[in-house]
């Protein structure tokens, strides 16, 4: 049986929405454990958005969902990490937890695992799959596997709309004011990369192991 873990952040949502598409992939193959963790908030951000009512009523819906440990990364066969852009790259509040696991890069308990990034940008070229490619590089540096999002699977990535899903990540477009909702086609390939993921863990376990 494959542990699969998602550790995400979101403010306004989407990122949240996109695990649980991610994870219903993932539990869908079968003997799949997954669990869903979400990376800790910053104070002053906290303080910045006490008067946004859709990042207030957000945190709420995450209320339930445990923060990430270290135990829960070393616990896991498989990473998917969800990450929305902030400038075209992670958000600080994630990168945080990458440093805080600098000794678990140093024991190298994250090496071997199968990884995949989903994220979410405010707008169709604001950082879709450059945040994508930059998370990668923190990743191969713990010496993770990264698991992309193949064309053969994905088909709905080969259209000139403006729609998530590239070769690099699941991915969503929340709109300039966060207002557009996640579709179909996006939730469906974040499913298929949760699914991936957690294929790739179980063929890998003996190796890992
Ligand atoms: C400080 C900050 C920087 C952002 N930078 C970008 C950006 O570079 N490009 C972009 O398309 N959206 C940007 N956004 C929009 C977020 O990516 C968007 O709100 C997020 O993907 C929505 O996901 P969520 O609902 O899970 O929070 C930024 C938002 C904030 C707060």
């Amino acid at each position: 049986m494959s542990k699969i873990l998602i550790v995400y952040y979101s403010a306004h949502g989407h990122v949240f929405e996109m695990a649980k598409a991610v994870a219903k992939g993932a539990e869908g193959v079968q003997g799949t454990e997954v669990r869903i963790v979400k990376v800790p908030e910053f104070d002053a951000v906290k303080e910045a958005m006490s008067k946004d009512d859709v990042y207030i009523q957000s945190q709420k819906k995450q209320a339930d969902i445990p923060e990430v440990t270290h135990e829960d990364l070393k616990w896991a066969d498989g990473i998917l990490w969800g990450v929305p852009t902030r400038y075209g790259i992670m958000p600080s509040q994630m990168k945080s937890v990458l440093e805080a696991a600098g000794s678990l890069w140093q024991s190298g308990a994250l090496e071997g695992k199968p990884t995949g990034v989903f994220t979410s940008t405010g707008s169709i070229h604001g950082g879709q799959e450059t945040t994508a490619v930059t998370t990668f590089i923190a990743l191969m540096h713990f010496g993770m596997i990264y698991v992309g999002l193949p064309y053969g699977e994905n088909p709905e990535q080969l259209t000139t709309e403006g729609i998530g899903g590239s070769p690099y990540a699941a991915s969503t477009v929340a709109g300039p004011k966060d207002e557009r909702q996640t579709t179909e086609p996006e939730f469906t390939m974040a499913g298929r990369l949760g699914a991936r993921v957690a294929k790739v863990a179980e063929a890998l376990r003996g190796l890992n192991s």
